[in-house]
């Protein structure tokens, strides 16, 4: 059976999905399951998937059972530009209001529910529902979105409207980078399959690499379906990062610090990758 690998449906994991098109045969030897992070979360998880890019907070909840790939992330350095917490009233108004959360999200829910209570000190009540802003804010004071909702909600941006990155807060609040996603294969799968990991690694490394030379292009190929200038694109692209360096593991072991302050994990100081050649 071909390794079935997840592939986050949005757009900030285009230049990862471009690069694997233009390697055509990688696409011949793996399936390619597109999915939310949450639906891709629940599928490694459930077998329905043996590699997968799911959110960071997953892998803290559920380590003994994954290992994670090297030098592959989704980050950024403060700003991210496709999370938001867009908000009626200003953030410091928002003690004891109702908050939205997208049901795609499990990272930054989380991000959120720390900066609400460490970095403001405020408590909040949340209710998690589909990313639709108009619906979401009838019955929240503030909504959370994340990927292309979060980027479309600010490209059109509602007058009103208050547009918090979860990047820079969590910048602002630790001085940390922020790791959104990791990418992870099932411990099972990687004991008996270690040359299609390593295989599946390659296939994406070599397509980061693509990408960081080729930005131009694949900028040039989305625009034509989206509803963003080419600019804006080339903005979003650059600001993002998918390395796994020194700094990511501190940033992510922060993010562990904080969720497990919080009761929300159990604590987790070592982060367990395979090993590659
Ligand atoms: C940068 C983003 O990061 C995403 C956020 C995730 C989460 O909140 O669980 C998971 C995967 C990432 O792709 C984004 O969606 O805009």
């Amino acid at each position: 059976m071909r390794p079935r690998v997840g592939h986050i449906q949005f757009l900030n994991c285009l230049p990862l999905y471009y690069g694997l098109v233009k390697n055509q045969q990688i696409l011949l030897d793996i399936e390619l399951i597109k999915g939310t992070p949450t639906e891709l979360n629940r599928k490694l998880l459930a077998r329905e998937l043996d590699i997968s890019p799911i959110s960071s907070i997953e892998y803290a909840q559920n380590h003994h059972d994954l290992l994670l790939l090297p030098d592959l992330t989704v980050s950024a350095d403060g700003p991210v530009n496709s999370i938001y917490l867009v908000s009626q009233v200003p953030i410091t108004e928002l003690d004891g209001k109702r908050i939205a959360l997208t049901n795609t999200s499990a990272t930054s829910v989380n991000l959120l529910k720390i900066i609400i209570q460490q970095k403001y000190n405020f408590r909040c009540e949340y209710f998690v529902c589909p990313p639709d802003l108009p619906s979401m804010l009838l019955e929240g004071e503030a909504a959370l979105l994340i990927g292309d909702h979060a980027l479309r909600a600010f490209y059109q941006k509602p007058p009103g409207l208050y547009f918090y990155d979860l990047g820079v807060e969590w910048k602002e609040f630790t001085g940390h980078k922020m790791v959104y996603a990791v990418w992870a294969v099932r411990k099972e799968f990687a004991q008996e399959k270690p040359h299609l990991v390593q295989r599946v690694y390659e296939a994406f490394i070599s397509s980061m690499q693509y990408s960081i030379k080729h930005l131009e292009e694949i900028v040039k190929d989305a625009a034509r379906w989206e509803i963003y200038t080419p600019e804006f694109l080339t903005h979003y692209f650059r600001g993002l990062e998918f390395s796994f360096d020194e700094e990511h593991k501190k940033g992510l072991l922060s993010y562990y610090e904080c969720l497990a302050k919080q009761g929300i994990i159990k604590p987790i100081h070592q982060l367990n990758f395979i090993e590659v050649k």
